[in-house]
Formats: structure tokens, C-alpha cells, sequence
């Protein structure tokens, strides 16, 4: 929802799920752990009172931890924290994030190592989803990073059922490479948005991965 008109948040949010959006991404930045400010738990609060939708939170803040009796409170309903805030209090973050009734999931910069998240996967209270991020973190509307699909290849390999998102860059002319590779969560902001037509996109979108999942 980075690339909707934030003044309209609760219509840009049925619009987008009347297109046929099965989530609705989220970003939380706090202009530390990235160099942009967005939005926080009381807008989540506020959106939750509209939409009954998945909110899927990205948490591009250098400390998470603080976001998540807050943001559970609010009504988030995933919560995907970035390891590089994590690599000493992952395990009481995820296990907070669940008593809290959200879905935990990690995210990794472009730099980041995918071997960085393997043991929040294997974990006995694990990560549900991993975000690989296709652009460096903080704004939308960039270029699509190929080289990112390595990491998504590796983690299809070792782990067949658990849930890969990509973010950043991705639309009508990167999701095959992105569905190809193993991603099947997308998040998309500008191709959507900035689309005459929105929902040709979000089917294009679904029907790449649908069909790369009959091939995996
Ligand atoms: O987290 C981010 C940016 O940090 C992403 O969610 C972007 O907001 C995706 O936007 P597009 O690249 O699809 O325009």
C-alpha cells in the first residue's frame, strides 16, 4: 500500500481488494532502519476498522520488538521483521509475534545472506514466511533485482512448502522470473497502482505463480 494515496487509505484498500489483491502489504518504516517514514499501529488500528483483509506488516524498523503488542493490538495480521534487527532476539520476537495471534515471517536485505535465515525456518517455534527483498528497503517504484532470485531458488529447494515473497519491482515484466524461481507470495505497489487497469495485473500476477507451482 506504499504506492496508495495514504489520505484515502480505507478506499484505496477496497479498491485494491475489489481488483482481486488477496493481502494487503503494508509497509511500517521508521526513518532509522531505512530512510523513510510511513506509517505505524495506530493507521493499522484505523484501516482494521474497514477491512477485514490479511495485513501483511513489513517491519523496516531497527527495533521491532517494540511494534508488536502494538501492531497485535491493532489487528496486523502478519508480522515480518528484517534480520539484520534480529539475529540476538529472533526467537522472543517470533514467539512474541504468535502469542499476539500474527504471523511471523523475516526478511533479508539484498546483502544479506539467505544462509542467515535457515535456522528462523527450522526453528521449533518457526518463521512462516520469508521475505526476500528485490529492492534495497524504504521506497517503491524501483528496479527489480534478478540476482535476488538465486536466494529464492535456494530456499524453494530446501524448504517445498514454506511461503517465499518477493518485494520490490515486481509486475507484468519480472513475475516470471520471480514465480520461476520458487516466489509464491508477491508484492507489487507501482505496477498495480499505476496500472489503467489494476486488476488485469493482480491476475497476471496470480496466474504466473499458479502456473510456475504446477511446474515446483
Ligand atoms: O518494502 C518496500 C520498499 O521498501 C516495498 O513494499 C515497495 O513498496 C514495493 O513497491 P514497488 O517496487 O512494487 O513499487
Amino acid at each position: 500500500m506504499l504506492s496508495s494515496d495514504f489520505s484515502n487509505l480505507a478506499s484505496e484498500a477496497h479498491r485494491m481488494t475489489n481488483y482481486g489483491a488477496d493481502w494487503l502489504h503494508m509497509d511500517i518504516m521508521d526513518g532509522h532502519f531505512v530512510p523513510n517514514l510511513t506509517i505505524g499501529a495506530p493507521i493499522i488500528e484505523s484501516l482494521r476498522k474497514h477491512t477485514k483483509a490479511y495485513l501483511d506488516c513489513h517491519l523496516m524498523v531497527t527495533n521491532p520488538l517494540d511494534y508488536v503488542e502494538p501492531l497485535g493490538k491493532a489487528g496486523a495480521s502478519g508480522f515480518t521483521f528484517h534480520i539484520e534487527t534480529s539475529k540476538d532476539n529472533w526467537k522472543e520476537l517470533v514467539e512474541r509475534i504468535s502469542i499476539q495471534g500474527m504471523r511471523p515471517g523475516v526478511a533479508l536485505k539484498p546483502e544479506t545472506p539467505i544462509e542467515e535465515v535457515y535456522a528462523l525456518v527450522e526453528a521449533e517455534n518457526p518463521v512462516e514466511m520469508v521475505l526476500v527483498m528485490t529492492v534495497e528497503p524504504g521506497f517503491g517504484g524501483q528496479k527489480f533485482m534478478p540476482e535476488m532470485m538465486d536466494k529464492v531458488r535456494i530456499l524453494r529447494k530446501k524448504y517445498p512448502s514454506l511461503d517465499i515473497e518477493v518485494d520490490g519491482g515486481l509486475g507484468p515484466s519480472t513475475i516470471d522470473t520471480a514465480a520461476s524461481a520458487g516466489a509464491n507470495c508477491i508484492v507489487a505497489g507501482s505496477s498495480v497502482f499505476g496500472a489503467p487497469e489494476p486488476a488485469q495485473v493482480i491476475s497476471l500476477l496470480r496466474n504466473s505463480v499458479e502456473k510456475a507451482q504446477q511446474t515446483h
